[in-house]
């Protein structure tokens, strides 16, 4: 199984955890969009679902494989979230999401939920969060300079992402900037949540601690269910 098939297979595991009348939370990114084209399915196959997604280009997804939109106004519990995640700490499950740039709206979306299910292909777990991959920041654009500074401050190593085509700042569905922020290997993930959480132009970061409460890892042979 290459990556795609391993992605596929944690996606298609988790969609089959969501029953009729759920509200479901959809995540962002590639694994997740294996996911919603199997809701997409089952919808069409009767599954009746409303769904809330965490980014435009999720709910672009969703309109398309003919899932039933929701908002928090009608809703204000959702039944099961559905997300991938960049990286995934072994022993906590604690996680890193945003490299999509849609944290923010995607630990909204995760906090209102009373099932928050995480899938990920083998790449993903690490020994220690921030092993591989930086911790995005999502900030305010006014004085992102500022911001990223006392990020640098703290000892992170900040790049403003670019988006592929354009060139462009890496805006977020939220009129909002992202800063990667690169700490090497985090300690005391819920440490450094909270000091990033008391940044003034700070609107989000993507450490989630204590979120998931499963995770399914897609290996070549299987998907492991993991629980906190
Ligand atoms: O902002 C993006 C999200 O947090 C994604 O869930 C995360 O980046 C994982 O994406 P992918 O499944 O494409 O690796």
């Amino acid at each position: 199984m290459n990556v795609d098939d391993c992605k596929r297979a944690a996606a298609h595991y988790a969609a089959s955890l969501v029953k009729p009348g759920m509200v479901v939370g959809l995540g962002t990114g590639s694994t997740a969009a294996f996911m919603i084209e199997r809701l997409g399915e089952r919808v069409a196959e009767g599954l009746d679902i409303l769904a809330i997604p965490t980014s435009e280009e999720s709910a672009a997804l969703a309109r398309a494989a003919g899932i039933k939109i929701t908002t928090f106004a009608e809703h204000s519990v959702v039944d099961i979230t559905i997300d991938g995640a960049d990286e995934v700490e072994r022993k906590t499950l604690h996680l890193i999401k945003g490299l999509g740039a849609a944290l923010l709206r995607e630990k909204i979306v995760a906090q209102a939920s009373r099932r928050f299910v995480v899938i990920v292909d083998a790449t993903k777990p690490v020994n220690q969060l921030g092993e591989r991959v930086p911790v995005p920041v999502e900030v305010v654009p006014f004085g992102y300079e500022a911001t990223a500074a006392r990020l640098e401050a703290m000892g992170a190593k900040v790049i403003c992402p670019r988006r592929k085509l354009t060139g462009e700042l890496l805006t977020t569905d939220n009129g909002n900037r992202i800063l990667d922020c690169s700490f090497g290997p985090i300690e005391d993930v819920q440490a450094l949540a909270a000091r990033l959480d008391g940044i003034v132009g700070v609107v989000e970061h993507g450490l989630f601690p204590n979120m998931a409460t499963d995770v399914l890892v897609a290996t070549e042979r299987e998907v492991e269910q993991w629980t906190p």
